[in-house]
Formats: structure tokens, C-alpha cells, sequence
């Protein structure tokens, strides 16, 4: 089986990119035998800090995010991070030629039940603007994506713009070995997932979407749907990229100061060029994930990803609305 290093020499990818991947991989190593320890390794359990969300952290939140700091600051092509877990974007090195934003565990809420975990990577060109104002680019800008997939494999899907592939984790050798190349979503699915206890606080469209899908056969769709729901993006992603689906956080009125729950930078980007990658599509409902212009490196949207014909019908309620 071909190890990734081996993957990204062989498909020609940016020379200059390729450790920057490495070092990610690396994280992903390190983070997964932690997870894997678990209570032995005295990572469960919250903190008593919040983090810039509002959102208590974990005490994995704040590890996974201090060995990523710690690893791309050592990375030379790296000009500049952006974390879930850090109020601010941190420096590295000024002649860095990408920035890297990232989850470093997402699904915290899984943490403590030994349910999925992951982590999720975007990677932008640097440019000469500064600080926040260097991360405001949309996410079609995106060089590279890849997320981490903590479960009863350690699994990492990874685009640098030419299709997504699939990696597995040999823990023997902590080598990441190509196991699916050119993921491909199919364009129709009967497998949704949604929170649906935030149902009430949908927008109207959402609401006739849903209602149709749990209507199967019986309704407009003719069809039988499945729910499914892990409360990990990466673990719901990953799903639809292994054999299709749509996933959606849509906008609701739960908490009008919070109308999103994902966030832009480091959850839907990165997300949306992996699905799109393999052949699926991700929007907000009414835009383009990947063409959003970025106002801030905490943002929130809506997302509805997966397979490319139910993302549509998805889209069909909300331009009716
Ligand atoms: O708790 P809910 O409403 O089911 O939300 C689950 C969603 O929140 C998240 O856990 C947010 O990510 P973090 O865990 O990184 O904060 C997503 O992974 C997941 O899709
Ligand atoms: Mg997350
Ligand atoms: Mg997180």
C-alpha cells in the first residue's frame, strides 16, 4: 500500500506543500494515541476555561489545540494559524508560504462517551496582508483540506485540489496508507442528517424540507429516508463521503445572537472542498460554501453538504421560500 508521503511525490504535489501535509498527518498520529489512551492518558473530562465561543473546553480541546501550535510552529512554511481554540490568528514564520486553520478536536461533546472525534485542516496561500486580515479569503482560495478521523480506525481524507483520497492509519508503523483514491459521493441518497431537536427553530424551508424526507413514501418524495446523526462534522462527513448522504447545521432561532452553528473558517471550508472534491456540493442554503468572502476567523454559517442531486432538492425548498 502506498504511504502518503509516497502519494503526494508520486501525484506531483507542491513541493513546498508536501511537509506542511506531513505535519499535519503527524498531528493526527499523535492526537489519535491520546484519544486511543483515553481516561489512561488523563484526557477526558472539561476544563474551566471558555474559549472565544463561549463554549467550556475540554481538556482535549486545549491539548490537541497546544500539540498543533507546537507542530506548525516548527513548520517553516507556515506563516500563520487560526484555531477553534485561540481568541486570535498566531504568527509563525513572516516568509511562511501558507496559513493554517484548524479544529483541533471536533466533536468535543463526544469526548467523554468515547464516540467519534476529529480534527479538521484548512490551508490557505499566504499573501502579504497580516494577521486576521490574511485568513479573509473564500474557500475556493483553499491549496489543501483534510480532516482526522478518530474512530475504530484512525482514518485522514485529504484534497489538494485534484480529487479526494482516503488514508488509513497502520499503528504499528504510524504510517497513513492509501486505502480509497477519488472518493466519489453518489448524486442521490435516502440517508439525512440533522439535530432534529433544534426542528422548531428552523426557517420554514427546513421545516417542508425535513417534513417531506420523514414522509418517505407516503409523501411528495416517493421515497423512504434514514437518519442518522454522530454530532461530530467529521464523523457525519465522513459518512456521506464513504457512501453519500446530505448533512446539514442549518440557521435556527434557538439563540438569535447565534443563528449558525458551524464555523466558516475551520469546519465549513475545509468540509465543502472535500465533499466538492469527491463530487458532492455544500452550501448555505443559498450560496456556495466555497465562494463565501470571510468577515471574521470565528465566523458561523449554515451548511448543507453531501450528495449532489439532495443538496439540490434541499436548495429547491429554500429558493420556493
Ligand atoms: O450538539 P449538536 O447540536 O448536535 O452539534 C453537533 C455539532 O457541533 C460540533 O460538535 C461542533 O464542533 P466542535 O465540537 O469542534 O465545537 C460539530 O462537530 C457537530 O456537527
Ligand atoms: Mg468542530
Ligand atoms: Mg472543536
Amino acid at each position: 500500500m502506498q504511504s502518503l508521503s509516497q502519494f503526494l511525490t508520486e501525484r506531483g504535489v507542491d513541493p513546498q506543500l508536501q511537509p506542511l501535509l506531513q505535519a499535519l498527518a503527524q498531528c493526527g498520529v499523535e492526537i489519535s494515541q491520546l484519544v486511543r489512551r483515553g481516561a489512561l492518558a488523563g484526557v477526558l473530562g472539561a476544563t474551566e476555561t471558555e474559549n472565544v465561543q463561549g463554549e467550556t473546553q475540554k481538556k482535549l480541546d486545549v491539548i490537541a489545540n497546544d500539540l498543533i501550535k507546537q507542530r506548525l510552529a516548527a513548520e517553516p512554511s507556515v506563516k500563520a494559524m487560526a484555531s477553534e481554540e485561540e481568541d486570535h490568528t498566531v504568527d509563525a514564520h513572516a516568509d511562511g508560504h501558507y496559513l493554517v486553520s484548524f479544529d483541533p478536536l471536533d466533536g468535543s461533546s463526544n469526548i467523554d462517551i468515547n464516540s467519534l472525534v476529529g480534527t479538521i485542516f484548512s490551508v490557505l496561500p499566504a499573501s502579504d496582508r497580516k494577521g486576521e486580515a490574511a485568513f479573509m479569503q473564500p474557500g475556493i482560495n483553499q491549496v489543501a483540506a483534510c480532516y482526522v478521523l478518530y474512530g475504530p480506525a484512525t482514518v485522514l481524507a485529504l484534497t489538494t485540489g485534484e480529487g479526494t483520497s482516503l488514508f488509513s492509519l497502520d499503528p504499528d508503523t504510524g504510517e497513513f496508507l492509501l486505502v480509497e483514491d477519488a472518493m466519489t459521493i453518489p448524486a442521490e441518497t435516502n440517508e439525512f442528517a440533522i439535530n432534529a431537536s433544534n426542528q422548531r427553530f428552523w426557517q420554514p424551508a427546513m421545516q417542508s424540507y425535513i417534513a417531506d424526507l420523514l414522509a418517505g413514501d407516503t409523501g411528495p418524495r416517493g421515497k423512504n429516508f434514514n437518519m442518522r446523526w454522530i454530532a461530530a462534522m467529521v464523523g457525519d462527513v465522513h459518512r456521506v463521503l464513504c457512501r453519500g448522504g446530505i448533512f446539514t447545521y442549518p440557521t435556527d432561532t434557538k439563540n438569535p445572537a447565534k443563528p449558525y452553528k458551524l464555523r466558516l473558517m475551520y469546519e465549513a471550508n475545509p468540509m465543502a472542498m472535500l465533499v466538492e472534491q469527491a463530487g458532492g456540493s455544500a452550501s448555505t442554503g443559498y450560496e456556495r460554501i466555497l465562494t463565501l468572502q470571510p468577515e471574521a476567523i470565528h465566523q458561523r454559517v449554515a451548511v448543507i453538504l453531501g450528495s449532489r442531486d439532495e443538496v439540490a432538492a434541499c436548495l429547491g425548498y429554500h429558493s420556493q421560500a
